[in-house]
C-alpha cells in the first residue's frame, strides 16, 4: 500500500499571489484529507514564497493524516520542525535560491551533518526521510545516517517517462532493492503525475509514500474547469 501525500505548496502560492486568504489553505487541507488523501506535505522555503512558517503551525492543528514537512535543515527550519512535531521530516539539500528542489543529498560527504540532524529529530519522535538520487552508493550510505526512510528524487524518471523512455525506471528499481537490503523505507516524489505514477508504483513494490504537488494541483485545475465554467454560465444566463 502506497500512501498519497498531497503537497499543498501551490495552494499557498495561489493565496500569496493576491494577499488575503483565498484559497484558504487550512480549509483546502481539511477537504483534501476528506477526499481521501493519506498525507499532507509542505515544503516551507526560507523566503516563505509559498508555505509560510505560520502555515506549518496552523496546519498542525488540523492535519489528521500523516503530516510531512520537507526542507533544508537550516537552524530556522530545524526549530520549526521541533516545535510543530510532524509525523515525518524530509531533509532536502536545497540551494537558498533554488526555484524548486533539484538534487538529492550526497550521503557520503554529508554523513556527519546528517547523523547530527537526524538524531535530533528522532530524539523528538519525528520520523526522518532524506531526499536522494537513485544512485546505489548514495542509497547504501543513507543507512549510515540513521534515517528511517529515503525519498527517491523522481524528476529524472518523470522526464524520461514523458519522452516515452520507460527504462528510466531501472536506476530506481536498483535503488529500491538496496534500500530494502539496508533496512530503509522508501518514499518518492518530484514531478510525479497522473500519467507516470502507476508505472512507478508497479515497479517499486515496497514504495511507502509518494508526495505529489505541482502536477496534482495543475491537474485539479484542468479536471475542474469544465464543471466550473458550466456553473458560471448558469449564473450569467
Ligand atoms: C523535495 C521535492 O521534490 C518537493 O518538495 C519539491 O521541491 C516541491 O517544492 P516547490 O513546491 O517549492 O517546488
Ligand atoms: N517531495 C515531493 C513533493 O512534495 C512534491 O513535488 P512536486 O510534485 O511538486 O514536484
Amino acid at each position: 500500500m502506497t500512501k498519497l501525500s498531497v503537497n499543498v505548496n501551490k495552494i499557498a502560492t495561489l493565496r500569496n499571489s493576491r494577499g488575503g486568504n483565498v484559497p484558504n489553505l487550512v480549509k483546502t487541507v481539511i477537504d483534501i484529507e476528506g477526499f481521501g488523501a493519506e498525507g499532507i506535505t509542505i515544503h516551507p522555503r526560507p523566503d516563505e514564497r509559498h508555505i509560510r512558517y505560520q502555515d506549518a503551525r496552523d496546519l498542525k492543528q488540523v492535519v489528521s493524516t500523516e503530516y510531512n514537512i520537507e526542507g533544508n535543515p537550516i537552524k530556522k527550519f530545524i526549530d520549526l520542525v521541533l516545535e510543530v512535531k510532524p509525523t515525518q521530516v524530509t531533509l532536502v539539500p536545497d540551494a537558498i535560491d533554488a526555484i524548486t528542489s533539484n538534487a538529492g543529498w550526497d550521503t557520503i560527504k554529508h554523513k556527519d551533518f546528517l547523523i547530527e540532524v537526524i538524531s535530533e529529530f528522532k530524539r523528538n519522535n519525528i520520523r526522518t526521510s532524506i531526499f536522494v538520487d537513485p544512485v546505489s552508493k548514495i542509497v547504501e550510505a543513507a543507512a549510515n545516517t540513521g534515517t528511517d526512510r529515503i525519498e527517491l528524487y523522481t524528476e529524472d524518471y518523470a522526464k524520461k517517462y514523458e519522452e516515452g523512455n520507460q527504462s528510466g525506471i531501472q536506476s530506481y528499481i536498483e535503488a529500491a532493492k538496496i534500500a530494502e537490503k539496508v533496512g530503509l523505507g522508501i518514499n518518492a516524489g518530484h514531478d510525479l503525475n497522473l500519467d507516470n505514477v502507476q508505472f512507478f508504483k508497479e515497479n517499486i513494490p515496497n514504495l511507502l509514500e509518494v508526495s505529489i504537488g505541482h502536477a496534482l494541483i495543475s491537474e485539479s485545475l484542468y479536471l475542474g474547469l469544465e464543471n466550473l465554467i458550466q456553473l458560471y454560465l448558469s449564473k450569467l444566463k
